[in-house]
């Protein structure tokens, strides 16, 4: 079921009225674990005689709602209906008359404990046990749980904000901070958002300076090791201004989340939340950064008008993130970013989508699906490799980026479809007659709505792969004696090459051997036990699920329970549910620890553990 005509996940009527300007008046309680106060909501009609508003809503205790005019305020009767799982409900406004121009809506309310965007810690949840901690996350559509809104990117709107929040406490929002007083802060956002970029957090945070418009925030005892594995912010920042344009936003700041954040990180303008998993110690991660970074253009300036078209934001975002790796470390490394995401995806659609493959398109149908269960690599990886074949295609960097920026310059402050992108691509390049025979190669059909991998895959530079091929290859085909005098063991990998040579051992299935004193050997070889790289301790936990080593049980769940971040936690939930011994103790250990999780991480962590899923 489509909810509206340009939103099949929002009921809003923004085809006939946006919302340009929200004012939030909000106390954080943590003792109810709810948000109250108000929201106003200043109106534009896009045709004449409004009589009803539909605002999205999801499970908030409205107390009144008024239209602000000259006159005074006048209150308005509501309705809330048409409740969908996962989706929440339709709020019916009905204005007094009918409404043409521009009014102000007043909304008192109040969220409900179990918002789905909120979290809320306990002191003893925190790393200074000192003080309770809340934070958001509302991509894709969680934002109808913390404000009524229109709950859709396809309209943007400016906010002000009021925070009012226990003394002791710090409160930041996606939003430049304008003054604080003790307990209450003050937020002004002057780029227009779309409200999946509302956010808030409020905690013992500290502050430390990171660069000219950059601090990273972090509890106390997390600060130091933050700030020296973000030193690089201010250099993906000037790169990223080299390749989009000039920064708009005022502020780039970090906040590094407790574990339990389910994302490696969220583009919240003027304010990155990024997760603790980062903290490798060595800033190999730290090319998330330069992803949520990319954000402040792609994405943020320039927005998918609904999440069928996420590609719009997460394609050309890991296409920039790639770009600013080159620049910084050259092509080679580029290049093996984009093949490290190519396995990435080729495990994703294999393993998470094999039995969904329309969610394999690059542009999906959401009409039957919420955007949190069709959630995946693809958009990101499969829409960058998109890019980098047009890019190759039409001209190389050269000829491309011109016309990138141009396209980001053209619809800065708007949202867009696939459609308008591809407008631009041939209204640019139609100008030299020469690019036809080019641009007329390019089947739209099948990178867009074909299923699997790209259709086409880039020649890239594959020296930094090959040797993490060759050592896949030498620890899945031989034995132990044979590895141990091989001389492909001296060469040594780097953090980001460990990784990608774990992912393809993962991905040979048919392991020689797959024995506890390989898996050893592997440890002592790589410093496995010694790393605090979490997407490396990632893959071989699940090295230890393949090789059915119950022993390492332990240290299994202890993985799964150090952070709560879906890209970890679900594959790794799916194979225990595939592995009938464990099936039960993963179980159990769920059911321990879900109340702990963010409600998106719950609940599709519960339907990878279904019991009748079937496994692949
Ligand atoms: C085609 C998919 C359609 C819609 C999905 C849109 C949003 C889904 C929702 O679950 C929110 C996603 C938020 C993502 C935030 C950050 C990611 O870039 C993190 C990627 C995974 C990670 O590194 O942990
Ligand atoms: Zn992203």
């Amino acid at each position: 079921m489509r909810l509206s005509p340009i939103d099949p996940s929002s009921y809003s009527n923004a085809h006939e009225l946006i919302i340009r300007h929200v004012d939030l008046d909000w106390t954080v309680n943590f003792e109810k674990s709810t948000i109250s106060g108000s929201a106003t909501l200043y109106f534009k009609t896009l045709k004449d005689d409004v009589e009803e508003i539909f605002l999205d809503a999801s499970e908030l205790s409205i107390a009144s709602m008024a239209i602000k005019g000259s006159a005074g305020e006048i209150p308005l009767n509501w309705d809330v209906g048409g409740h969908v799982d996962n989706i929440g409900s339709k709020l019916t406004v009905y204005l007094p008359t009918k409404t043409s121009g521009e009014f102000v809506v007043v909304i008192e309310y109040e969220t409900d404990p179990k918002a789905s965007a909120l979290q809320w810690l306990t002191a003893a949840q925190t790393c200074g046990k000192q003080h309770p901690y809340l934070f958001s996350q509302c991509q894709a559509i969680h934002a109808r749980s913390i404000v009524p809104c229109q709950d859709t990117p396809a309209v943007k709107f400016t906010y002000n904000a009021t925070l009012r929040h226990p003394v002791g406490v710090t409160g930041l929002m996606s939003a430049v901070r304008k003054r604080s007083e003790a307990g209450v802060s003050y937020f002004e956002q002057k780029t227009p958002i779309p409200s999946y970029l509302l956010a808030i957090v409020v905690g013992a945070l500290v502050e430390r300076k990171i660069g000219p418009i950059s601090s990273v925030w972090a509890e106390q005892e997390q600060i130091d090791e933050s700030a020296e594995e973000f030193s690089q912010t201010a250099d993906f920042l000037a790169k990223a201004e080299e390749i989009c344009g000039p920064y708009v936003w005022g502020r780039y700041d970090l906040l590094v989340m407790p574990p339990s954040f389910p994302f490696g990180g969220m583009e919240n303008p003027c304010l990155t939340f990024v997760t603790p998993t980062l903290l490798a110690g060595d800033k190999s991660l730290a090319t998330v950064v330069a992803h949520e970074i990319a954000h402040s253009w792609t994405g943020n300036l320039v927005t998918n008008r609904n999440f069928e078209h996420f590609w719009l934001n997460e394609g050309f975002t890991v296409f920039v993130e790639g770009k600013i790796v080159g620049r910084l470390s050259g092509n080679a490394s580029r290049d093996f970013h984009a093949l490290h995401g190519l396995s990435e995806l080729t495990d994703c659609i294999k393993t998470q989508l094999a039995s969904t493959p329309e969610l394999t398109k690059l542009v999906v149908d959401l009409s039957e699906c919420s955007p949190d269960d069709a959630f995946s690599t693809v958009p990101y990886i499969k829409g960058s490799t998109f890019l980098r074949y047009l890019e190759d295609l039409l001209g190389g960097p050269e000829k491309f980026e011109p016309f990138f920026r141009a396209y980001l310059n053209k619809f800065k402050f708007q949202s867009v479809l696939t459609n308008d992108f591809k407008k631009e691509l041939y209204d640019w390049f139609r100008q030299d007659p020469k690019n036809e025979v080019f641009l007329e190669r390019i089947d739209w059909d099948l990178w867009l709505f074909g299923e699997g991998l790209p259709p086409v895959i880039p020649t890239y530079d594959r020296s930094l792969l090959d040797s993490c091929q060759k050592h896949a290859s030498l620890w899945a085909d031989n034995d132990l004696d044979t590895i141990k005098s091989s001389p492909t063991l001296s060469e040594s990998l780097t953090s980001i090459q460990i990784i990608e040579f774990l992912a393809q051992l993962l991905e040979k299935k048919q392991i020689k051997d797959l024995t506890p004193e390989k898996i050893a050997l592997l440890d002592q070889t790589y410093h496995i036990h010694a790393t605090k790289n979490a997407e490396i301790r990632f893959r071989f936990v699940r090295l230890y699920i393949q090789a059915r080593m119950m022993d390492k049980m332990d240290e299994i769940l202890a993985f799964l329970n150090s952070n709560f971040r879906m890209k970890f936690v679900r594959p790794i939930y799916k194979e225990l549910a595939c592995w009938p011994e464990a099936k039960p103790i993963a179980v159990e250990n769920y059911n321990k620890v879900k109340d702990e999780m963010m409600s998106v991480c719950a609940y599709t962590v519960s339907k990878d553990l279904g019991i009748d899923a079937a496994c692949k």
